[in-house]
């Protein structure tokens, strides 16, 4: 008796590449924000059912000032897999050359097939800018009325474009290190928007303080800070990068998205000794107090499953658009 042996090849369809534009007409800020919180909750209760996300690996570039972070993410009972590789660098004054550069690339986690590749900057902006305007929803003071945004790139644009969508501040202030940039993010924007000479003629007596530069050093001082004011630190992930000095750090009241992330990667968190007092999703579940009516810093670092939930938003409509599967 002769067997013949028989392979059942199961094999996928090739992945779908969906870019920028296609990215950007499919997501928008509304429909993520209620993704993202749900996405920052499940991350929070640490059930690995829910969410399995390891901080980010971060390989040094080092002949390029930069770092290609990985970050993948499970979420087994919602059937997501995912990873992102994003390059991230500590550009001189002057460059013009991109700070981020992103690729999400998501899986089906039956058979750990690559469904789709997607362009990762759009994702990374708009996800980012949610993210922090999700901790200004929670921790913001009442009646809040001034918005002021220290730098002026592309993370900058996206938290301007999200906070005023949500939000509606009387006043909008912005500071560069440059005139250009300044004046290139004014012509951007719709709307009154002050532009400041410094950082500090920015922040004074602001209720809202968004920082979201690629500077290795502090560029927002306690001293300028109003009590009670919520700053969104975007910028310095790396655990020997700052945005904020220790005066702030150590009186405010501090959140992360990730308190491991934060433990590994913030150089404010690491360097000012300041404590981690809750994680945004602990505030989103219950488990951790909002205090609005402190001086409140949300350290964001950025996670993965951030980046899994809008990518698998994005597949979803695209797929609903292409009237596929
Ligand atoms: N937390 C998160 O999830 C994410 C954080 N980031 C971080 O956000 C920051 C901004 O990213 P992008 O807007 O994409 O970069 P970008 O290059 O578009 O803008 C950077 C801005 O920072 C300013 N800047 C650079 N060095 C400075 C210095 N020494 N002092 C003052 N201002 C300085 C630049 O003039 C520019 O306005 C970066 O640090 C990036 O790593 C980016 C993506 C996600
Ligand atoms: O989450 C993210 O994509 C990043 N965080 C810091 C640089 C890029």
């Amino acid at each position: 008796i002769h067997v013949i042996p028989v392979f059942v090849s199961a094999m996928a369809a090739p992945p779908v590449v969906i870019w920028e534009r296609e990215v950007r007409q499919l997501l928008s800020p509304a429909d993520l924000i209620p993704r993202l919180e749900d996405a920052l909750g499940k991350f929070s209760r640490r059930d690995a059912a829910e969410v399995l996300q390891p901080v980010r690996t971060a390989v040094p570039l080092q002949k390029h000032g930069g770092f290609m972070g990985l970050m993948p993410t499970y979420m087994e009972k919602d059937g997501v897999l995912s990873t992102k590789f994003v390059c991230f660098y500590k550009r001189e004054e002057g460059s013009t050359l991109p700070a981020v550069q992103a690729t999400v690339v998501l899986l089906d986690p039956e058979y750990g097939n690559v469904k789709a590749v997607m362009d990762g900057e759009v994702i990374t902006a708009m996800r980012t800018a949610a993210v922090s305007a999700i901790s200004a929803k929670l921790l913001m003071p009442p009646q809040a009325e001034v918005l002021a945004i220290l730098g002026t790139g592309k993370q900058a644009l996206s938290h301007c474009r999200v906070f005023t969508e949500m939000f509606s501040f009387k006043e909008l202030r912005v500071w560069s290190r440059t005139k250009e940039g300044a004046a290139r993010f004014i012509r951007s924007i719709d709307g009154p928007v002050q532009g400041c000479s410094t950082a500090e003629e920015a922040v004074r007596g602001a209720d809202v303080i968004v920082t979201v530069t690629g500077s290795t050093q502090p560029v927002l001082f306690g001293q300028w800070v109003k009590a009670g004011a919520h700053v969104a630190a975007v910028g310095a992930c790396r655990p020997d990068w700052r945005e904020l000095d220790d005066v702030l750090m150590k009186e405010a009241v501090v959140y992360a998205d990730s308190r491991e992330g934060a433990m590994l990667e913030s150089g404010d968190v690491i360097l000012s000794g300041a404590e981690v007092f809750a994680e945004l999703g602990d505030v989103i579940n219950g488990t951790k107090a909002a205090h609005r009516e402190k001086t409140t810093v949300f350290k964001s670092l950025g996670m993965g499953v951030e980046d899994a939930v809008s990518a698998q938003l994005v597949f979803d409509r695209w797929k609903a658009q292409a009237g596929k599967f």
